[in-house]
């Protein structure tokens, strides 16, 4: 079917990929003309695994196309898929929903036939009714425009995966719009054919159902970290800890890796927005251990620091850090909130000198933290250190040999914040190990 996915950022370009790979003719649509550009010769604006590959195939195949045009973005289709940013309030907790409500509004204007509008930003509960709202007062096609909301629960680094299996579809509708139901059933015939389970509710639920889980997924990062910090004054190993706990089947792994804790453009700004829209809505006690879960996580970087601190007798003017890790996590060049950048750029304002390194999002943090000094290459980047910072697990920090390292560094000590590095090597290498959980 032929269908428009509008907001091309790590979420559309990758819908946008992936539904053109299920066979669907699709036009991606930025009102970013750079992006605009990038995507249609096959590239995309940032780092995603395989994505590259994928919109390589399908643009050259005439599958996918990308356009800055409401007007063209509108008539292309009977499906509109929105994913626009929806980022965290500048000084507030609440989400900035102007992009949203913009896009609506344009698509909206130009829409001149039956369309089923799906939003998949990320949104406070109480937003369907809004952007229906703009599409009834706007849209020309007025009443024949069914809006869905069908929230996205891909993660980065693993996006292509993630939206093409998902653990679940969630579909939802106004009452009485089995039509819109019937666009994305036939949207998702091949991911439905294949089991995954499909949940068509209200707007509501479909809203909630987004921010709940990230805050679960936050909660689950919360607890573990302060797990570790009882772990760090009861002289406990925390990542043993995990494993024991992970072994339980109700518990489970995933989520449960301590250390410097949860980033990125989501998980941070979803957690205080549900937080903001529970107090508006009145049950702001209900979720007033979300709170919690947000010190916890902000605590993680004060320690890291604390420790850089310590190992540092005290006086951080002067010294020279080497901070191994600037994206949220591996293999993303994301930094949005990224926990690595935060405690590099802290150390920065306590008087460091501070180097950062990353396989793959120092353009990024260039650009955002100017003032912080980058090198490519993690061996070169230890030169003259005297403390070095392992801050985002990339696999390719794990391989480098710390005995070449200790060669080049004024002072052979390492706070592992991620908890995986070879602690043993290490310390045969004559290195000073300090694992954030660990005593
Ligand atoms: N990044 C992720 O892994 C996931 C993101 N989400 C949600 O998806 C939404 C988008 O997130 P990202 O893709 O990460 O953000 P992003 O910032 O990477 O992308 C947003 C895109 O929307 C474009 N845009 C903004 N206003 C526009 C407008 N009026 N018309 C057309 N295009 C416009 C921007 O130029 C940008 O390319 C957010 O609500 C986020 O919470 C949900 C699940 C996963
Ligand atoms: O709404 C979103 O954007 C997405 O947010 C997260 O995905 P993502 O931010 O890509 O990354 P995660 O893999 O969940 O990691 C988030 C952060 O938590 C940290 N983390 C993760 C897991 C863990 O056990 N411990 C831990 O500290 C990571 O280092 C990272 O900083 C959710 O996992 C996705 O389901 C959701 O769609």
């Amino acid at each position: 079917m032929k269908l428009t996915v509008i907001g091309c950022g790590y979420l559309g370009a990758t819908h946008a990929a992936c539904m053109a790979e299920l066979g669907h003719d699709v036009l991606g649509m930025d009102s970013d003309r750079d992006k605009v550009q990038l995507l249609s010769s096959g590239r995309a604006p940032f780092f995603e695994p395989g994505l590259d590959d994928l919109l390589a195939q399908h643009t050259a195949s005439g599958r996918l196309r990308f356009t800055a045009s409401y007007a063209e973005a509108a008539q292309f289709g009977e499906l509109h898929f929105i994913g626009v940013g929806t980022p965290q309030q500048a000084g507030g907790s609440s989400y900035d929903l102007s992009h949203l409500f913009s896009a609506v509004r344009h698509l909206a204007t130009h829409l001149r036939r039956p369309a089923v509008v799906a939003v998949k930003s990320t949104v406070p509960v109480g937003t369907a009714p809004r952007a229906a709202e703009i599409l009834r007062e706007f849209a020309p096609a007025g009443e024949q425009i069914q809006v869905a909301w069908n929230p996205e629960f891909l993660r980065e680094s693993c996006a292509i995966e993630d939206t093409l299996r998902p653990d679940r579809l969630v579909l939802g509708f106004d009452s009485e719009q089995s039509w819109g139901e019937a666009v994305l059933r036939q949207c998702f015939a091949e991911i439905i054919a294949a089991g995954t389970p499909t949940i068509v509710t209200d707007w509501a639920t479909a809203e909630l159902a987004k921010a709940s889980a990230n805050s679960f997924l936050a909660t689950k990062i919360s607890f573990i970290n302060a797990v570790a910090e009882v772990c760090e004054s009861a002289g406990a190993d925390v990542h043993q800890l995990a494993e024991i706990l992970g072994h339980d089947v109700r518990i489970g792994r995933s989520g449960m890796r301590p250390g410097l804790g949860f980033g990125g453009g989501c998980l941070p700004k979803d957690l205080r927005g549900f937080m903001a829209r529970a107090g508006e809505l009145g049950v702001d006690q209900a979720f007033a251990f979300l709170r919690e879960v947000d010190a916890i996580n902000q605590r993680r970087r004060e320690r890291v620091v604390t420790l850089a601190r310590e190992q540092l007798g005290g006086d951080l003017a002067g010294r020279r850090i080497t901070v191994w890790g600037a994206a949220f996590k591996p293999d993303t060049d994301d930094i949005r909130d990224s926990p690595a950048l935060a405690v590099a750029q802290r150390l920065h304002e306590l008087g460091a000198t501070v180097t950062v390194t990353d396989p793959k999002a120092l353009d990024s943090a260039r650009k955002v933290r100017p003032e912080l000094d980058y090198v490519d290459d993690p061996v070169a980047a230890v030169e003259g250190a005297d403390l070095l910072l392992h801050l985002t697990e990339w696999p390719e920090f794990g391989r480098v040999d710390p005995e070449q390292l200790a060669r080049r560094v004024a002072g052979a000590t390492v706070i592992d914040g991620r908890g995986t590095l070879d602690v043993d090597a290490w310390r045969s290498a004559g290195w000073a190990v300090r694992v954030l959980g660990r005593a």
